[in-house]
Formats: C-alpha cells, structure tokens, sequence
C-alpha cells in the first residue's frame, strides 16, 4: 500500500471531523452569505452526522457579512471598523447555519473564541469541556473568531490557525479547510494559470511554505496560513485536507477517501502525536501522589484519575495546569491537565467523588483529571 493511499484511508475512519470555511467561499466573493451553497454543506454534514461522524464547524464569514448588510464595498483596514462589520456579519452567519441545520432537525451552537483562550490553561480546559458537552449532545458547534476582542487575527483573517487549535482541543482525526481553490498548487494558481495541484505530502514538508502565497481581498490569510494550520493540526496527529468547498458533495467524497484536494499528513501516527502533544503542552505546577489502587487502574484501564486514588498533593498549581502523579514510592506513573487548583484538590484527595460538591460548595468535574487529558507514560 502506498504512503499516499495511508493518508486517504484513514478520513474515511474519521470519527471527528472539524471543518473550515473560509470567508472567500462563504461569500461568493463578496456578494453576501451564499446561503445555497451553505445549504449544500449543511446538508453533507448532517448526512455525515447520521453515519455517527463528529462535525464541528469553524466559519468565517462574519466581516465579509457585515460588510453587505451595511452596504460598504470595499473592506475596511481600520480595525474598528473591521470589528463593527464582524459584529453585524456574525449575527447574519448564526441565523443562516441555525436555519439550515434546523432543516434536518439539528441544533447548532454559536462559539466565538481568540486565539489566547486555547493558550490560557483555564480557558483552554472551559473550553474543552464546553465543547465536548455540545459534541456529546450531538449539537453542532459553529466557531468564529471574536473579531470583537482580537485585532491581529481580524488584520491578518486567519481562522485557518483557529480550525488547527480546535482540531488540536479535540484531538479531532481530520481538518478539512475548504476555500475556493482546488487545493494548494505549486503556484498560486490567480497568477500562474498553468500551476500544478499538489495532493499529497507531509504537513512539516518545508518546500509547502515556499508555495503557499498569501490570500484575495476576503479571505486574506491566503495558503501560507493553510500550510501553517496543517502542521499545528498534525501535532496532535490529524490529517489537513484543502480542498474546494465548491466540489459537490466535497466533505462526503472526501470522508469516502476520495483522492480530493491536498492532503497534507502528520509524521507520527495519530496516538503518538495526540501524547507527544499533550505531554509537551506545558511546564508541571505539582505533583499528586497516588495510591497502587490509582496506579493500577491508570496503567491498565486508561482510566480517569479521581480523588480518592490520591494520598498527597504538592505544589501550587491552578485548574488546568500540567501536573505529574507519581507512585507511592515517588515513579513517575502520568502527567495530565488537572480540573482543580491545588488548594481544592488537597481537600479532595483521599474522598470519593459524590462528596466534591459537600466538600467544596461546588463541582468543576467528576474527576480530578480526566483520562483525555491524561498521558500514563
Ligand atoms: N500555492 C497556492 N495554491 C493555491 N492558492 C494559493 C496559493 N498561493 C496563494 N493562493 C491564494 O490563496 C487563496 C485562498 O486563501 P484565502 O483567500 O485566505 O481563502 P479563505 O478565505 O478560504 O481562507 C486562493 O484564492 C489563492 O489566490
Ligand atoms: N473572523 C473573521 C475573519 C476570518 C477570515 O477571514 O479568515 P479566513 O477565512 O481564514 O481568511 C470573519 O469571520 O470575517
């Protein structure tokens, strides 16, 4: 079997999915929400829901929306005024995916984030969760910046980086970015007419930057940003498709394995990558020592880490911080992202689950690490 074929057959395993579009598609060039063509890709993800496949959605689109509702023609360079017209666009963009998802029966969940909240370890872990809640409820998130909040990556109109943190927080199996090109080509195909479609290759390949041009007046982070998107997304082990979103059936054929776009594929097998990942995330803020029953249960059963398998917490850390668990006699066992801060996790330790709330007056989570977040090494 061929290298390249390896990287096609594993979409049509995917389980979960993120898909991008981007706001040069979206908006028919300019001309308003294209809400056919928004219809169609509603329609494939629902068809994809049905086969038990996780969709989540990053859009843009909300400035190049606002942009037509009030009636400016040319995108503005001042920030404020881009932030205005993402304001007016974003509420056109939710009532459009709202009413198309509806037409299957299926609710969507409008999530605006910043690049900051998947770097900030709270805010990473409130996200994840949120997330994980919409994805497990079979709602649909639908993303965007927000553009009300950040003013370099409204300048620079990047949500393809946005799609690679989210496929990153949850350790998705695919990216599919789609835009109005075939693919990435050898060349930007806009100004060189004969320019060859590229594929397949491997995200980290550094000839793919040396090609990948900057983008058109709406979308404006151009392939550069798609390249760059697919090496975050590979660090925790998916698979980037770019393709054109205005193929038919575009998302069905590609999770069909068909030869579609570039394919742009991860160096480490997907489990390797998600652990090499997490475990490289951040610097360690304590240490939890757990008991042999905790031991055992980690090791063997991949199991969650819950309170009552913990003798002694040290350090200083914060919900969301790094920490390593060690043994009894002080091996390392695991490291993971833990659910509450040190002060809490030390009146925990040693007490079963049901009591967190009698404890603490409140419960963050069941568990003081959840196994996702947890790498036993
Ligand atoms: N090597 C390349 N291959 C394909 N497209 C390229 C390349 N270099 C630059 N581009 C440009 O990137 C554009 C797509 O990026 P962008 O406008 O940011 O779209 P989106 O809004 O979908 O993110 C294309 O229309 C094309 O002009
Ligand atoms: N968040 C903004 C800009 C995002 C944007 O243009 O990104 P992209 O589609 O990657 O070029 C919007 O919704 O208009």
């Amino acid at each position: 079997m061929s290298e390249q074929a390896l990287g096609r057959e594993a979409l049509s395993g995917a389980r979960r999915v993120v898909v991008k579009i981007g706001s040069a598609l979206l908006t028919n060039d300019g001309r308003g929400l294209d809400d056919a063509a928004i219809g169609r890709w509603v329609d494939q993800i629902a068809a994809l829901h049905q086969r038990d496949i996780e969709v989540v959605l990053v859009s843009s689109g909300a400035v190049a929306a606002g942009m037509v509702r009030l009636g400016w023609q040319v995108r503005p360079s001042a920030v404020h005024e881009l932030q205005a017209a993402a304001a007016v666009g974003q509420n056109g963009l939710t009532q459009c995916y709202e009413q198309h998802f509806a037409r299957h029966g299926m609710l969507t969940a409008q999530v605006l984030l910043t690049h900051d909240d998947l770097s900030n370890r709270k805010r990473y872990l409130n996200a994840l969760s949120a997330l994980r809640t919409l994805v497990e409820m079979r709602v649909v998130p639908v993303i965007n910046e927000n553009d009300t909040v950040v003013t370099d990556e409204i300048r620079f109109g990047d949500n393809d980086t946005l799609g690679a943190l989210v496929a990153n927080l949850l350790e998705a199996d695919a990216l599919f970015l789609l835009t109005d090109q075939e693919g990435l080509f050898d060349a930007d195909p806009r100004h060189t007419p004969d320019a060859k479609l590229i594929t397949d290759g491997h995200a980290d390949d550094p000839r793919l930057a040396a090609v990948a041009g900057t983008g058109g007046a709406l979308g404006r982070g151009g392939m550069s940003t798609k390249v760059r998107a697919a090496q975050l997304a590979a660090r925790s082990g998916a698979v980037t498709v770019i393709a054109s979103g205005r193929q038919p059936e575009v998302l069905t054929r590609l999770m069909a394995g068909e030869r579609l776009g570039t394919l742009l594929r991860p160096e480490q097998a997907p489990i390797a990558a998600r652990k090499r990942w997490l475990a490289g995330q951040l610097q360690v803020r304590g240490t939890l020592t757990l008991d042999a029953g905790a031991v055992k249960v980690l090791r063997d059963k991949g199991s969650s880490l819950l309170a009552v398998g913990v003798c002694e917490v040290q350090g200083g850390f914060r919900r969301g911080d790094m920490v390593t668990c060690v043994d009894e006699q002080g091996a390392l066992v695991a490291k993971g992202l833990v659910n509450y801060g040190a002060e809490e996790a030390r009146q925990l330790a040693g007490q079963p689950s049901h009591q967190i709330e009698a404890i603490l007056g409140y419960m963050e989570a069941p568990e003081l690490i959840h196994r996702d977040n947890l790498v036993v090494v």
